[in-house]
């Protein structure tokens, strides 16, 4: 079994990232899709059931699949021997920071259902600031595994 792990180790590596890539375009989209339905959209009308499917399909065929991807194989990886010391910080650093990620993602999920129940209290100012979340956690889980402090 660790044998095979090892031989598979770059083509988990290699589906990881694709799957963080699809995870965070996501991530980065549907905040911005949330600033445009607050300010211009409204909670009513065909626009608003044209966002409000826009989301959905977004979060639900894109972001929660890549997602669910993004862990397997991250948690695959961890399972190889010799990938993570955990006496060093930057798995630490690197868990904190997909932990958080993960609560983004289902606070995003969180306000879709609310823009669906026809309901929102955030401004457009307060979506384009939670826009800036993901791109501060994925400096940090970037570098956390990429410079291994
Ligand atoms: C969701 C839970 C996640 C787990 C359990 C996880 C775990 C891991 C592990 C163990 C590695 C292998 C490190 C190595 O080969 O040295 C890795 C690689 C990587 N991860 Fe994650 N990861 C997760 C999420 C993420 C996220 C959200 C991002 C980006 C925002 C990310 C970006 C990367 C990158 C770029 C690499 C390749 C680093 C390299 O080879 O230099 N991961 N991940």
């Amino acid at each position: 079994m660790t044998d095979l792990l090892f031989t598979a180790y770059p083509w988990i590596k290699a589906l990881h990232i694709m799957a963080v890539i699809a995870w965070m375009a996501g991530l980065f989209y549907l905040p911005r899709l949330f600033v445009y339905h607050a300010e211009q959209v409204g909670l009513d009308g065909t626009t608003h059931a044209l966002f409000q499917t826009m989301e959905m399909k977004l979060l639900r065929v894109i972001m929660n699949p890549a997602m669910i991807a993004t862990w397997i194989f991250g948690i695959l990886l961890v399972g190889i021997p010799g990938v993570v010391d955990w006496s060093l910080v930057w798995p630490w650093t690197k868990a904190a920071g997909v932990i958080a990620m993960t609560a983004f993602h289902m606070w995003l999920a969180g306000r879709r259902r609310g823009f669906a129940r026809g309901e929102n209290s955030l401004t457009g100012r307060q979506y384009r600031m939670m826009n800036e979340v993901p791109t501060l956690l994925m400096v940090l889980i970037v570098l956390s595994v990429v410079v291994k402090f």
